[in-house]
Protein backbone atom coordinates (compact mmCIF):
# COMPACT_ATOMS: atom_id res chain seq x y z
CA UNK A 1 0.00 0.00 0.00
CA UNK A 2 1.27 3.15 -1.20
CA UNK A 3 0.88 6.70 1.45
CA UNK A 4 1.80 10.04 0.09
CA UNK A 5 2.94 11.75 4.04
CA UNK A 6 3.71 15.27 4.41
CA UNK A 7 6.01 15.79 7.58
CA UNK A 8 6.68 19.31 9.02
CA UNK A 9 9.09 19.23 11.51
CA UNK A 10 9.09 21.47 14.04
CA UNK A 11 11.45 21.74 16.79
CA UNK A 12 11.07 23.82 20.12
CA UNK A 13 13.14 27.26 19.36
CA UNK A 14 15.09 26.40 22.49
CA UNK A 15 16.15 22.79 22.13
CA UNK A 16 19.63 22.39 23.00
CA UNK A 17 21.80 21.95 19.55
CA UNK A 18 22.98 18.70 20.31
CA UNK A 19 19.56 17.29 21.23
CA UNK A 20 18.82 18.25 17.87
CA UNK A 21 21.66 17.11 16.05
CA UNK A 22 21.59 13.47 17.74
CA UNK A 23 17.66 13.50 16.80
CA UNK A 24 18.50 14.34 13.13
CA UNK A 25 20.88 11.84 12.90
CA UNK A 26 18.94 9.08 14.38
CA UNK A 27 16.03 10.47 11.96
CA UNK A 28 18.60 9.93 9.09
CA UNK A 29 19.95 6.60 9.82
CA UNK A 30 16.51 4.75 10.30
CA UNK A 31 15.25 6.61 7.45
CA UNK A 32 18.31 5.02 5.02
CA UNK A 33 17.14 1.90 6.41
CA UNK A 34 13.66 2.39 6.03
CA UNK A 35 15.11 3.05 2.01
CA UNK A 36 17.37 0.56 1.68
CA UNK A 37 14.38 -1.69 2.81
CA UNK A 38 12.02 -0.61 0.07
CA UNK A 39 9.37 1.01 2.56
CA UNK A 40 10.26 5.01 2.50
CA UNK A 41 10.61 4.96 -1.46
CA UNK A 42 10.78 8.71 -2.23
CA UNK A 43 11.92 11.55 0.20
CA UNK A 44 11.32 14.93 -1.30
CA UNK A 45 12.99 18.60 0.49
CA UNK A 46 10.06 21.12 -0.22
CA UNK A 47 11.63 24.36 -0.63
CA UNK A 48 11.76 26.93 1.19
CA UNK A 49 10.06 24.84 4.46
CA UNK A 50 11.99 22.62 6.99
CA UNK A 51 8.95 20.06 5.48
CA UNK A 52 9.67 16.64 3.16
CA UNK A 53 7.09 15.05 0.85
CA UNK A 54 7.48 11.05 1.03
CA UNK A 55 5.97 8.17 -0.07
CA UNK A 56 5.75 4.94 1.97
CA UNK A 57 5.18 1.51 0.74
CA UNK A 58 3.99 -0.82 3.34
CA UNK A 59 1.73 -3.95 3.86
CA UNK A 60 -0.86 -2.11 5.87
CA UNK A 61 -2.29 1.22 7.50
CA UNK A 62 -0.98 -0.23 10.76
CA UNK A 63 2.28 -0.73 9.55
CA UNK A 64 2.53 3.04 8.39
CA UNK A 65 1.20 3.98 12.04
CA UNK A 66 3.99 2.19 13.27
CA UNK A 67 6.99 3.11 11.05
CA UNK A 68 5.88 7.26 11.71
CA UNK A 69 5.93 6.77 15.64
CA UNK A 70 9.16 5.20 15.73
CA UNK A 71 10.66 8.32 13.65
CA UNK A 72 13.25 10.21 15.75
CA UNK A 73 11.45 13.30 15.02
CA UNK A 74 7.72 11.82 15.34
CA UNK A 75 7.22 14.14 18.79
CA UNK A 76 8.49 17.18 16.92
CA UNK A 77 6.57 16.82 13.62
CA UNK A 78 3.20 17.64 12.22
CA UNK A 79 2.07 14.27 9.58
CA UNK A 80 -0.49 14.55 6.96
CA UNK A 81 -1.35 11.22 4.97
CA UNK A 82 -2.89 10.54 2.02
CA UNK A 83 -3.67 6.83 1.05
CA UNK A 84 -2.50 6.57 -2.69
CA UNK A 85 -4.00 4.04 -5.74
CA UNK A 86 -3.54 3.60 -8.81
CA UNK A 87 -4.39 6.35 -11.38
CA UNK A 88 -6.53 4.78 -14.77
CA UNK A 89 -4.33 6.98 -16.79
CA UNK A 90 -1.47 6.57 -15.83
CA UNK A 91 1.30 5.01 -18.01
CA UNK A 92 3.94 3.26 -15.53
CA UNK A 93 2.73 0.38 -15.02
CA UNK A 94 4.85 -1.24 -12.62
CA UNK A 95 3.66 1.99 -9.93
CA UNK A 96 1.14 0.26 -8.12
O1 LIG B 1 14.30 16.82 7.47
C1 LIG B 1 13.17 16.29 7.41
O2 LIG B 1 12.33 16.60 6.58
C2 LIG B 1 12.84 15.16 8.36
C3 LIG B 1 13.50 13.96 7.93
C4 LIG B 1 12.97 12.85 7.39
C5 LIG B 1 14.01 11.90 7.11
C6 LIG B 1 15.19 12.63 7.55
O3 LIG B 1 16.35 12.22 7.54
O4 LIG B 1 14.85 13.86 8.03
Amino acid sequence: MLFHVKMTVKLPVDMDPGKAFKLKADEKELAQRLMREGKWRHLWRIAGQYANYSVFDVASVQELHDTLMQLPLFPYMEIEVDPLCRHPSSIRENDS
